[in-house]
């Protein structure tokens, strides 16, 4: 523990409650020199490049689930599978599901069903809030999701990886957005975060951050920093939360 975080002691209770917990959270994700994870049109934009791309192919190939809010699936379609065969042989031989699984967070149950999270690939879990309505719940069954109810307006972070513990996943990557990142950093839910930065400036008021959500005022999370590594024509940044 670092002494910037050693003497705030909010950073501490953080870490005390997250001891409670054994799911380790990576949050990892690609910004713009400024800072930006998209444009202001929401559209997916390849900010790394192949060697940052095959970096979090190994890490979601080392995860038990991959994460997204489900802004990032209305405007990404992802699929969050693992890109190399030779990963999915290897997690095969070790026993493990050749994919992670996937989860999406999502409140309402708006994630469409021909949605490419849903697809053959690997198991999802959809993590819903108390007003989710019962028809999308159903249309998402019957299209293959496993459904993760939380009782809260918006999911309830805590309970539901509460249940994904319980149900085997131990190492969750998380690859945002914005708003789910920040939500994750104010439940004390990260352990750690990585971060590409591309040599590019995208801008703009309304484009997504890396950690968006209602933003921080008083007490600010303090990270500490692990690792500098140059990769394609950026840098990644790692700290532990
Ligand atoms: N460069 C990169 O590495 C990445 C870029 N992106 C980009 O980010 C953008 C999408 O980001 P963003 O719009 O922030 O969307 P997110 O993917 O963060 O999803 C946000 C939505 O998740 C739902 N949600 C459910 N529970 C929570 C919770 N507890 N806290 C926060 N959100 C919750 C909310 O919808 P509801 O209330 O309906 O549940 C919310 O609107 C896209 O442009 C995408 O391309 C995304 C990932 C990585
Ligand atoms: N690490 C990273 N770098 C970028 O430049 C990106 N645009 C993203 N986006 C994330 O990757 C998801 C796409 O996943 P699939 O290739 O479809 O499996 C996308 O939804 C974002 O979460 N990430």
């Amino acid at each position: 523990m670092g002494p910037v975080r050693d003497a705030n002691p909010t950073a501490r209770i953080l870490l005390a409650e997250r001891q409670r917990r054994d799911v380790h959270v990576v949050v990892n994700a690609a910004t713009s020199a400024d800072g930006k994870l998209s444009s202001r049109r929401r559209e997916q934009i390849a900010i790394s490049g192949p060697e940052d791309f095959d970096r979090v192919d190994r890490i979601r190939a080392d995860s038990d689930a991959v994460m997204v809010g489900v802004g990032t699936v209305l405007a990404d379609d992802p699929s969050l599978t693992l890109d190399d065969a030779e990963r999915r042989e290897r997690r095969t031989e070790n026993g493990w599901s050749p994919n992670p699984a996937r989860v999406v967070a999502d409140s309402r149950a708006r994630t469409p069903t021909d949605a490419r999270v849903l697809d053959d690939e690997a198991t999802t879990y959809v993590l819903t809030g108390a007003d989710a309505p019962d028809e999308r719940i159903d249309a998402l069954r019957a299209a293959g999701a496993e459904i993760v109810p939380t009782s809260s307006e918006r999911v309830d972070l805590d309970a539901a990886v509460e249940q994904l513990e319980a149900a085997g996943i131990d190492r969750l990557m998380v690859e945002g957005g914005g708003e789910l990142i920040f939500s994750l950093f104010s439940a004390g839910l990260v352990d750690e975060l990585s971060v590409f930065v591309g040599s590019t400036i995208i801008g703009g008021r309304d484009a997504p951050t890396l950690a968006d959500g209602e933003g921080f005022v008083e007490e600010f999370p303090a990270l500490a920093l692990e690792d500098v590594e140059r990769l394609d024509d950026g840098v990644v940044l790692t700290w532990s939360a």
